[in-house]
């Protein structure tokens, strides 16, 4: 799989972190006023290894997601992609860097997916989706475990198989960063462990994969870990 990634520079720009998260703060609007879910947050990401940003049940993790895959805006505070100010980038700035650089894997594996499309189909609209020549479905499915599967409607695969091919999808489509948020915590351990085995070998082909999760299972694979609580970071180790 690693002859499918790109050997350009994933983010040009020298040796600024990944991500460089400056004081941010979010507030989501809500009928009894501003909620804060981040406040006075900074922390550094690495361009290599796993990243996970752990803590509890409101705790900010998967906010903190969106702004570093430039979901979310901050309602103060900066964020730097690769040494680039991307706060004050422009609504279709932000989403060309997204499309092309940024892949994100969302917690329920079926809306990572195309229903309606084969799991052959849905490797190759990955790829195109971001401009990237699809290679060939069968090495990438060898790759995710699910050799034999190309014509197959993704329903037919298991919640953890399909998953897997969310980030067969995700790394398809060359990015420089993969985003996951809560990618096991509907799955048995034995699924999670093997879409944990993935992330790792994503990891080992030397892209940064940042997740947000509660899991101890994947916080002990960490590199590093991004501890928050109620909307502050807590430790970072
Ligand atoms: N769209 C929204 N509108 C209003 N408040 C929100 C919104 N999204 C998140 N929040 C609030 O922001 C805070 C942080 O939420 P967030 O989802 O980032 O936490 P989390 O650590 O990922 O939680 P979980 O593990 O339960 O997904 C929470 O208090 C949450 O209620």
């Amino acid at each position: 799989m690693a002859e499918l990634l790109t050997d350009e520079p994933l983010f040009p720009g020298g040796p600024a972190p990944l991500f460089d998260v400056d004081h941010v703060r979010v507030e989501y609007p809500t009928p009894a006023g501003p909620v804060p879910a981040l406040e006075d947050v900074t922390a550094t990401v690495a361009d290599h290894g796993l990243t996970v940003l752990a803590g509890p049940s409101g705790s900010g993790k998967s906010t903190l997601l969106r702004v570093l895959g430039l979901i979310d805006r901050p309602t103060a505070g900066r964020v730097a992609v690769a040494g680039r100010d991307v706060t004050t980038l422009g609504h279709r700035a932000r989403r060309a860097l997204r499309r092309d650089r940024i892949a994100l894997v969302v917690q329920n594996p079926a809306e990572n997916l195309i229903g309606h499309l084969t799991v052959g189909q849905n490797l190759r609209a990955a790829a195109e989706s971001a401009r990237q020549d699809p290679g060939d479905a069968e090495t990438a499915l060898d790759w995710l475990g699910i050799p034999g599967t190309a014509a197959w409607r993704v329903e037919a695969l298991s919640g953890g198989q399909q998953q897997r091919l969310a980030f067969g999808c995700a790394l398809a489509r060359r990015p420089a960063v993969v985003l996951a948020d809560e990618p096991t915590s509907q799955l048995d351990a034995a699924s999670a462990a093997l879409v944990l085995d993935v992330i790792a070998r994503l990891v080992a082909d030397g892209v940064p994969v940042v997740v947000a999760s509660h899991d101890d299972e994947v916080i002990t694979r960490a590199d590093r870990v991004v501890r928050l609580r109620e909307g502050r970071i807590e430790e970072t180790t």
